[in-house]
């Protein structure tokens, strides 16, 4: 029977992609857009503490293109605390212009296709943990999309052995470490928890990365054959010392 591989969960993510109202924005008073804007100020502020603290973290980019305005990423050790961030950023002053664009749930995966060496289950080694709760980076750009891995008559990942599977994701991962301080990848699985089975959030300086490395990818085997791939979403950082003048019409 071919095995499941073991993964190795840490902290749950939540992408929330949000569409600001501009037209209700522009009609709203001088004094409403202030507190709305200080407010959110307020927010980002009480969620850097959280990072600071090593109990979470997030970033927040600006979407080039039509399908949001927004998108923010949360990672915390719960589901329950990424409902309350939800719920805050919905009752807030601001939320009262972000109109729901997409969001995405899963949690930051690690699998042992590799076996242990010298008998220590990597579960237990600090650098795997710091893998599982990373501190996002700010870097200048974000991509975020979904996968499958494909399960057709041909071409099914879910009947490989585990072995082969493994020696399919090595390739890849040469391929991925070509891209070393160019690209930062973060894998949150997604199964049973949306509606694919992976969330891909890799971070550049530069966009084009994002192409180089996601076209490279295309030729693996184990994209070519058996990746299958959602919507993507490309933005900008958007730095808590920004917010104001992003905001200001
Ligand atoms: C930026 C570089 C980079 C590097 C170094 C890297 C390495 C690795 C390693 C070592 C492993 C396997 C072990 C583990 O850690 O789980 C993975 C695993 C995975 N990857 Fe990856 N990946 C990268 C980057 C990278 C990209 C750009 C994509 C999107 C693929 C594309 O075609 O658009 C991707 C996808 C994945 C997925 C969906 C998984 C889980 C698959 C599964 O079936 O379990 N990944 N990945």
């Amino acid at each position: 029977m071919v095995e499941a591989v073991e993964t190795m969960d840490g902290w749950y993510s939540l992408h929330d992609l949000r569409t600001i109202d501009w037209t209700a924005w522009k009609l709203a008073s001088v004094e409403e857009r202030e507190e709305a804007i200080a407010g959110f100020e307020k927010l980002l502020t009480k969620w850097d503490a959280v990072e600071e603290e090593k109990n979470g973290s997030h970033v927040l980019y600006k979407i080039v293109g039509q399908k949001a305005d927004l998108i923010f990423m949360f990672l915390r050790p719960t589901m329950e605390e990424l409902n309350d961030i939800e719920t805050e950023l919905n009752k807030s002053k601001l939320g009262e212009f972000l109109l729901p664009a997409h969001s995405y749930v899963s949690v930051v995966e690690l699998s042992k296709y590799r076996p242990a060496k010298d008998g220590i289950d990597p579960e237990t080694l600090p650098e795997t943990q710091a893998r599982l709760k990373p501190i996002l980076p700010k870097w200048e750009h974000i991509c975020f999309y979904p996968m499958d891995r494909r399960r057709e008559a041909e071409e099914n990942w879910y009947t490989l052995e585990k072995d082969v599977r493994g020696k399919l994701l090595y390739d890849h991962s040469k391929t991925g470490r070509k891209y070393a301080g160019k690209v930062k990848q973060i894998i949150t699985g997604s199964i049973g928890l949306d509606d694919w089975e992976w969330g891909v959030t890799l971070f550049a300086h530069e966009p084009l990365q994002f192409k180089k490395i996601v076209y490279e990818m295309r030729f693996d085997e184990v994209s070519s054959r058996y990746g299958e791939f959602g919507e993507f979403f490309v933005g900008n950082h958007l730095p808590n010392e920004s917010v104001a003048s992003y905001l200001k019409i």
